[in-house]
């Protein structure tokens, strides 16, 4: 039984709950308002044990026989959706060896985010640590934990998560949106068909959609633009998505085979990491180039620090030289790899949500409209004066977040939902589920970016919000995870898709043939099971 004193420390934690994001490394949690819910069971009672957790039922590996049987690894986020259903808002899975608690009210998820120490931990990508190690490369931020991870993560941070470094690559991300757009108004021309007298396109715009978020990346990262909007896209960055896109499918399958048994798996492994080894010597051949344009400068510093063009994040880093070049690899590549895809898959899914909700769109378009006339070109302001664009980010990443969990190993004993958590257990907060929760928020299943409006000040239009928790900021929009560990691209990513939506509303209208809800996938991220046709009109400006 847990000491008395420690609960009510614990119980006063969880009701204090909100936590104002106060610079990156403490831990910013996004918007939202902290919920206090009627689930949650017995506070004053006793504080039950990790073994009276309710579970699912079959052991850890019968588990995993079942998902592999049934080929349902693809649909985990809709089982632990049905599970919360059935079993109620905490309850223990196993999946091979593997014990996770499954959680997905704010607060609890407060609790977790109190208990997760100065180096939060995530669970282990095997698979990717296994190719790091077999290959001998070093491991970034995604994979390092400790003090290690710390240090590596305080340097990153100062190149791509503060305001300074977001209104230095901002234009670039800017230009790239507006290239986006005009390319397809030519594509329009060439391709689209004449609608009431009106030309249009439809297509599925996926593969543009990687071509996008791969031409931003490289251009805030490497300071490069690599020519993915021309008829010919090169050959080698259509490598690159491939590669990704093998390196994450062959993820899932393989993330519960323990490392002696990879040998059954050869032709899955030989995939994983032969992708793993292009995305790495891609990023070697950058490092490659920006080593001999600083040769060539004799070293010299470039556009950032004179206030002139960003020269992107490793030039950034190999100038400063606090990150040995090992480290600088192992980062740009985990940050290259983990920008691509996460991306443009939610880019997918806005364009979707806007196009089969006609009426959200124009209401985000009025705004836009209304921002980019004031601020006469600065990408900067457009964004600020167009709030409407961040709650379509926010709204989309509720519905379809990218990464379906977030896990943390709390540093020391808590409770959540009145049960007693060892320190050291795998807690997963459920992202799809939660977003998709009725006791959190209203209507879950519209979409509407407005409910985010005056969520910064904690207004956010949720569902039970009580006295007991006030109208405290945090923990319902959480697909960039929280804290610390938080994800290091978030801001890149932010202001990549806000600046894609502003240039796609101002330059057309989005519509599809289908109102249906859209049929999703998990491999490792959260997909389209096939990817939606929309149609684009044009706007006149
Ligand atoms: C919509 C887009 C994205 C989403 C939803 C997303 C989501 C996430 C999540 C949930 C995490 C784990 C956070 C945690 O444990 O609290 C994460 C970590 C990470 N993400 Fe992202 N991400 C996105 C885009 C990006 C981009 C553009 C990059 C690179 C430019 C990136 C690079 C990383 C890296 C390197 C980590 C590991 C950070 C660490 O452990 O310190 N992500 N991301």
């Amino acid at each position: 039984m847990f000491p008395s004193s420690v609960r009510s420390v614990v119980r006063s934690r969880a009701l204090r709950a909100s936590v104002p994001g106060d610079g990156v490394m403490k831990g910013e949690v996004d918007g939202g308002t902290e919920q206090g819910d009627g689930r949650r069971e017995g506070c004053s009672g006793r504080v039950r044990s990790f073994d009276e957790i309710p579970h699912t039922g079959r052991n850890g590996w019968m588990n995993l026989l079942h998902f592999w049987r049934n080929g349902t690894f693809s649909h985990l986020h809709k089982h632990m959706e049905q599970n919360f259903n059935t079993i109620g808002p905490i309850y223990r899975q196993y999946l091979g060896s593997q014990c996770t608690v499954n959680i997905l009210f704010p607060v609890d998820i407060a609790e977790l985010f109190h208990s997760e120490g100065q180096n939060p931990c995530r669970m282990t990508l095997q698979p990717w640590h296994t190719h790091r190690e077999t290959r001998k490369h070093s491991k970034g931020v995604f994979l390092k934990n400790g003090p290690e991870w710390r240090c590596d993560r305080m340097l990153l941070n100062r190149e791509v998560m503060l305001n300074s470094a977001v209104r230095r690559f901002l234009p670039l991300l800017d230009e790239v949106a507006r290239d986006f757009s005009r390319v397809l108004r030519l594509k329009m021309q060439t391709e689209g068909q004449v609608e009431n007298d009106t030309q249009t396109l439809t297509f599925d715009p996926s593969p543009e959609l990687f071509r996008f978020t791969l031409e931003a990346s490289c251009l805030v990262l490497y300071g490069e633009r690599i020519g993915l909007f021309s008829s010919e896209p090169s050959q080698e960055s259509e490598r690159f998505i491939l590669s990704v896109e093998r390196m994450l499918n062959t993820t899932t399958p393989l993330l519960y085979v323990p490392r002696p048994l990879l040998r059954f798996y050869k032709p899955l492994w030989t995939q994983h990491s032969t992708a793993w080894d292009h995305i790495f010597s891609h990023a070697e051949e950058r490092i490659q180039r920006v080593y001999e344009r600083l040769q060539a400068r004799g070293g010299s510093v470039g556009g950032a620090a004179d206030g002139s063009q960003f020269p992107g994040v490793l030039q950034l880093l190999m100038e400063k030289g606090q990150l040995p070049l090992d480290l600088i690899r192992a980062n740009i590549t985990e940050l290259m790899a983990g920008g691509v895809d996460t991306t443009a898959v939610p880019l997918q899914f806005a364009l979707f949500e806007l196009a089969r909700n006609p009426s959200v769109q124009e209401c985000v378009r009025a705004q836009v409209q209304s921002s980019w006339l004031q601020a006469e070109g600065n990408p900067y302001k457009a964004l600020q004066g167009a709030p409407l664009l961040k709650g379509t980010v926010k709204e989309t990443l509720r519905l379809y977040p990218v990464g379906i969990t977030v896990q943390r190993y709390p540093v020391r004993d808590i409770v959540l939902q009145n049960y007693h958590i060892p320190a050291g257990t795998l807690v997963q907060v459920c992202l799809y589920p939660l977003g998709r929760s009725q006791d959190i928020f209203q209507d879950p299943l519209t979409f509407d970016p407005g409910r985010w409006a005056g969520a910064e000040a904690g207004e956010g239009r949720g569902r039970n919000v009580t006295a007991e928790t006030g109208s405290g900021a945090g923990f319902r929009s959480l697909a960039f995870g929280f804290g610390a560990r938080q994800c290091v691209g978030r801001r890149i990513a932010e202001n990549e898709m806000q600046l894609f939506l502003l240039h796609i509303l101002k330059n057309f209208r989005l519509s599809v043939s289908s109102k249906e809800e859209l049929s999703t996938k998990y491999t490792i991220i959260l997909q389209p099971e096939s990817p939606p046709a929309i149609t684009f009109s044009p706007l006149s400006h």
